[in-house]
């Protein structure tokens, strides 16, 4: 099932929830749709489920005009945050009410529906489970009924938002690998709404960046991850460190640091540049450009150490991550003076005005450097 959506535009008194949205969908395909609150990420995902209308745009399903088909036809499995489940109803009659509200001529038979809910039961792992009500579940499990309902009518697109944000972290986690590996044996299209950078970078083939209506980047998690487009996308995945960078008489530099080369051939004189925390090199010999810095702060998380090194020549602090065994590999220790270098970073143009040019983009990395 390919899904193809052209400029969708939706507008609630005023409001542009939805700004010119175009992209498409692979068959099979897992894909996130990955914004803050309010971004529009669930106002799409009630169009594709037809609970709601662009009011300009098309959308495709397989070259067919998916929002001229009535929601009931359009083979779309719903899974929301909030368990939709009938509270009336046991885990079987809940994931066989799809099958069973169909007109009779649609409607397998008694027989097929009880085979169809057994199968579904192994599948969400809740055999045995099938007769008790939703309060007679945990939450994780009510999320994996909601699914086998989802499944249970043979959706060709399964639509879910934000299934996992009302459960515990550790449930989450499980769940999330419980639900990619479901994914890898059905290969069923699937649109996942969250606002968890975590839970999209995992789960997803493709993420969709979003962000006031708008799609600000479509790419794998690693190019998300690597290649952020815009500076949106740098601040809002991962952890980052933001500096100013100048161009001087002798090339770009912040402080001590000099990223060699110039993609914008002199056409800009300022720039804002984005470093992840675990991108930063500790120890760089004197002969290499870097800041000197002075170790603040070591918070130890488990397998990594989040430091805060101060940079004179910056005015700012910096977070740097590192594993946990390079503490003592590196002798760190608060109130130590270190010197510290990006190994990549990722640049944006700035006006002479301090506006910042989201398409003029340089990534840059330490192996580009000319070695002397
Ligand atoms: N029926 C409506 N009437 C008016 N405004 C609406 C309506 N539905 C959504 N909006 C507005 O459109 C914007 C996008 O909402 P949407 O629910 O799509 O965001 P979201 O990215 O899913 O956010 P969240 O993560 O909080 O669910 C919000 O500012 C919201 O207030």
């Amino acid at each position: 099932m390919t899904l193809e959506l052209f400029r969708l535009n939706r507008r609630f008194a005023g409001f542009h929830a939805l700004n010119d949205v175009s992209l498409a969908i692979a068959p099979g395909e897992f894909v996130a749709l990955l914004g803050p609150s309010g971004s529009g990420k669930t106002t799409l995902l009630r169009i594709l489920a037809g609970l709601d209308y662009p009011d300009s745009g098309a959308a495709l399903k397989d070259g067919e005009d998916f929002l001229a088909t009535p929601a009931r036809e359009r083979r779309v499995g719903m899974v929301f945050q909030h368990y939709a489940l009938f509270r009336h109803l046991t885990v079987v009659e809940n994931i066989a009410f799809g099958l069973r509200v169909r007109p009779w001529r649609q409607r397998p038979s008694r027989a097929k529906i009880h085979e169809r809910v057994d199968r579904l039961l192994a599948r969400v792992q809740l055999e045995g489970l099938g007769g008790r009500y939703p309060s007679q579940l945990s939450g994780g499990q009510r999320q994996r009924v909601a699914l086998a309902r989802a499944l249970a009518v043979e959706p060709d697109l399964l639509l879910l938002d934000e299934p996992f944000g009302a459960l515990d972290a550790q449930v989450r986690v499980a769940l999330r690998r419980w639900l990619r590996e479901l994914h890898e044996e059905l290969r069923l299209t699937t649109v996942f709404v969250t606002h968890d950078q975590e839970e999209a970078l995992e789960l997803a083939d493709r993420v969709v960046v979003m962000n006031r209506g708008r799609i600000e980047q479509v790419g794998s998690p690693e190019v998300i991850y690597q290649q952020p487009a815009t500076p949106f996308v740098c601040e809002f995945i991962g952890k980052v460190n933001r500096f100013a960078v100048r161009r001087t008489s002798v090339g770009w530099a912040a402080g001590g640091w000099m990223p060699e080369g110039d993609p914008w051939e002199g056409r800009f004189a300022g720039a804002v540049a984005y470093v992840r925390p675990e991108q930063l090199r500790l120890a760089v010999p004197a002969t290499e450009p870097a800041w000197e810095a002075r170790l603040r702060h070591i918070y130890l998380a488990g397998s990594i150490a989040h430091l805060e090194l101060h940079v004179p020549s910056l005015d700012q602090v910096l977070e740097v991550d590192v594993a946990s065994e390079d503490l003592s590999r590196l002798g760190l220790q608060p109130g130590m003076d270190l010197r510290l270098a990006p190994r990549s970073a990722v640049l944006f143009a700035q006006d002479p005005a301090g506006a910042t040019l989201e398409h003029e983009r340089w990534i840059w990395h330490e192996r580009d450097r000319v070695h002397a």
